[in-house]
């Protein structure tokens, strides 16, 4: 079944925080595109404003220029059709999990025994029935962070705005966290807008990698990832996997350095000399 709603526009998208000297340009004609039930990832270095475009869609953050639609309408504050999980879990300590699921439900207004129900489904879905009168204080990182996508997912949203969510794990989570998104994702079919620095991350969940330059934020390059569905960890180690991480790798490379405060130096990021998303640091 393909979606038919979650369709998002952005249009020479420009951000521009403070004025006179203080001015900071984050995000500067961005135009991308989310067609309904597509997963969209956007990678970029350290502080190049993919948090800031994620919130302008949000609408939790003004944007300075361009424009931002979703399903025709223009974006200009929250909305319960755009569901968002945050790197930090952001879950409310003092509620049960089940509780923190169940609050953008009590929010619309819905009937307890109903939002218990649709509580209760998404928790077994994600594997957290068993814990569903825990406090989030009791689980772990992975754990929150699932309990934050079914959070999200509670009420139906037709976007899902997800930032970094993944960020805060240990690498084996990580990947486990993956495998659950891809997952649910297949079954929900609704549209992600994904932000990571993360290659391999961006290409094992993505239908489409745009990948952003050193601040201010510009659209480098739109990377199609061809993979078939539904995705499966030994997909990371086939040729077709590693051709788009090597790709990426170049289009990434050098705008590490940028965002570090250098530029690559001739030959630096020749033959032999791997720098990854973590660029300088790396080699440090
Ligand atoms: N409210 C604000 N006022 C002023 N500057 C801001 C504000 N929010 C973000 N910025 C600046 O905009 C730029 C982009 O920040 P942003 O957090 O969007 O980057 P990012 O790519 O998400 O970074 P990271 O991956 O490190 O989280 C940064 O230089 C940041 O300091």
């Amino acid at each position: 079944m393909m979606a038919d709603k979650g369709n998002v526009e952005i249009r020479n998208l420009d951000v521009r925080f403070g004025s006179g000297a203080n001015v900071v340009d984050a995000v500067n004609e961005v135009s991308i595109d989310v067609k309904p039930g597509e997963f969209v990832s956007i990678l970029g270095p350290s502080g190049c404003g993919k948090s800031t475009l994620l919130n302008v869609v949000a609408g939790f953050v003004k944007r300075t220029g361009g424009s931002v639609l979703v399903d025709g309408v223009d974006v200009r504050g929250p909305g319960a059709e755009r569901g968002m999980v945050f790197q930090q879990y952001s879950l409310f300590p003092w509620m049960t999990v089940r509780k923190n699921v169940e609050f953008g439900l009590k929010m619309q207004g819905r009937q307890r025994s109903e939002r218990e129900t649709a509580a209760r489904t998404l928790l077994g879905l994600a594997g957290l029935l068993a814990f569903e009168n825990h406090y989030p204080d009791q689980l772990s990182g992975g754990m929150k962070q699932r309990v934050g996508i079914v959070r999200a997912l509670a009420t139906s949203p037709q976007v899902l705005l997800m930032d970094e969510p993944f960020g805060a794990l240990d690498a084996q989570t990580r990947v486990v966290m993956q495998q659950i998104l891809t997952n649910m994702w297949q079954r929900f079919r609704l549209s992600v807008l994904f932000i990571t620095h993360d290659i391999d991350e961006s290409i094992f969940l993505s239908d489409k990698v745009y990948v952003m330059t050193a601040r201010p934020g510009r659209i480098k390059a739109e990377i199609e990832v061809p993979l078939p569905r539904p995705r499966v960890a030994e997909m990371t180690t086939s040729n077709e996997f590693l051709q788009l991480k090597r790709q990426l790798h170049e289009l990434i490379r050098g705008e590490s350095f940028k965002a570090m405060g250098g530029d690559l130096k001739e030959g630096m990021g020749g033959f032999g000399m791997e720098v990854g998303p973590q660029g300088v640091a790396e080699l440090i």
